[in-house]
């Protein structure tokens, strides 16, 4: 994600809300209606059918990755492993349980992200980035004309390699912010990379070659997501529909609202407060030659709750291409993708339009 935006916007009225929080609009609680850039859905347009003509709704697969042994070839692994493999080709995404990060930790992450939000506004104004870019406490860059804004502030850092860190932009309060963000981080280099050769497995390849394609020096960023609550709820959404543009993403929240699109309906992800959400980026479809999915998701907003979910992005490293494994290329499956690198900087100007952009990649 580190990338130059024009600094010229052609969206002034965005620019000048973007330039507040929501957080701000709620708390003055001074508008009767929302300003008409945060609005995104024609109230009705999309009511579900009642859930009795539907029967019970498919759920997002859950995987206990304690059940991957270092020896894939014992039951208990193939069947787990089968399931990923399932999960990612048809959802893209799984709720990971026995994930070896401590309840405690979990609890913390959230909590310290809590805790920066509860700041007043001007302490955390301390970190705060310009319209223009991505890191630092802020909303999305200005979107194109005609896109709406989301209901969400947020705080976002990049974290390794460690020498890309920009320091002014990590919260000193709360005190235990960096050495908690730090320690959670190393779970999740830990995590990625099980993740990494599990799906290798689960595919039939040899279980280093997604984190050769990551590299070293593989980014991992981290963003909080505080959603404030939004009495516009039936119009207003908490982060639009897009897929990420990352190799993998994984989510982690204290509240219901996170969707994914699934065979044209959008699905709840259930909120377990120990689970994780591991969803594919872009970058994983292409390198998976689209057998694994990047899914478009989206965030609800909610009418009486606030919410914060951490996401961490894993992303191969700046200037390395990434292909389709070769192990998964053969006559009756030809190669769907180019060679490509810098994915996210190709991504950006497609997302600012609310587009995706994987067709760039496509041969
Ligand atoms: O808040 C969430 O649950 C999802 C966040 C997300 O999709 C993102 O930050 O890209
Ligand atoms: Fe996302």
């Amino acid at each position: 994600m580190e990338m130059m935006v024009a600094a010229v916007s052609d969206n002034p009225m965005a620019e000048k809300l973007l330039s507040k929080r929501v957080q701000e609009m709620v708390i003055n609680n001074n508008i009767e209606e929302p300003p008409q850039p945060y609005v995104s859905r024609v109230q009705e347009e999309e009511d579900p059918p009642p859930m009795a003509a539907m029967g019970a709704p498919p759920l997002v697969p859950i995987i206990d990755l304690s059940r991957i042994k270092s020896s894939s070839e014992e039951e208990e692994s193939k069947d787990e492993l089968y399931k990923i493999k399932a999960a990612l080709s048809s959802w893209g995404c799984f709720q990971a349980i026995g994930q070896g990060i401590s309840s405690s930790l979990l609890d913390e992450i959230r909590k310290i992200g809590r805790e920066f939000f509860e700041l007043a506004m001007d302490e955390k104004k301390k970190y705060a980035k310009t319209v223009h870019e991505f890191e630092g406490y802020g909303a999305d860059p200005v979107p194109e004309q005609g896109q709406f804004l989301d209901w969400s502030d947020r705080l976002f850092l990049t974290v390794f390699p460690q020498d890309q860190r920009k320091y002014q932009f990590w919260p000193n309060n709360p005190h235990s912010f960096r050495g908690i963000v730090e320690e959670y981080m190393e779970k999740m280099k830990e995590l990625t990379e099980f993740i990494c050769k599990a799906m290798a497995k689960s595919l039939n390849l040899d279980e280093n070659c997604f984190l050769e394609q990551f590299g070293d020096q593989s980014q991992f960023q981290i963003r909080f997501n505080y959603y404030s609550p939004c009495k516009w709820s039936d119009r207003v959404l908490g982060l639009k529909p897009h897929s990420d543009s990352s190799g993998f993403t994984i989510i982690m929240e204290d509240e219901q609202g996170l969707q994914v699109l699934k065979d044209d309906k959008w699905f709840n992800v259930p909120n377990n407060p120990h689970s994780i959400l591991v969803l594919m980026g872009d970058q994983m479809q292409i390198m998976s030659n689209g057998i694994l999915k990047s899914p478009v998701h989206r965030v609800l907003s909610n009418s009486e709750r606030d919410r914060i979910s951490v996401a961490v992005f894993y992303t191969p490293e700046v200037g390395k291409e990434i292909e389709p494994q070769n192990g998964l290329i053969n006559e009756e499956n030809p190669k769907l993708f180019k060679k490509i690198k810098d994915y996210a900087d190709i991504y950006f100007p497609y997302y600012q339009k609310g587009q995706r952009a994987i067709h760039t990649a496509q041969l």
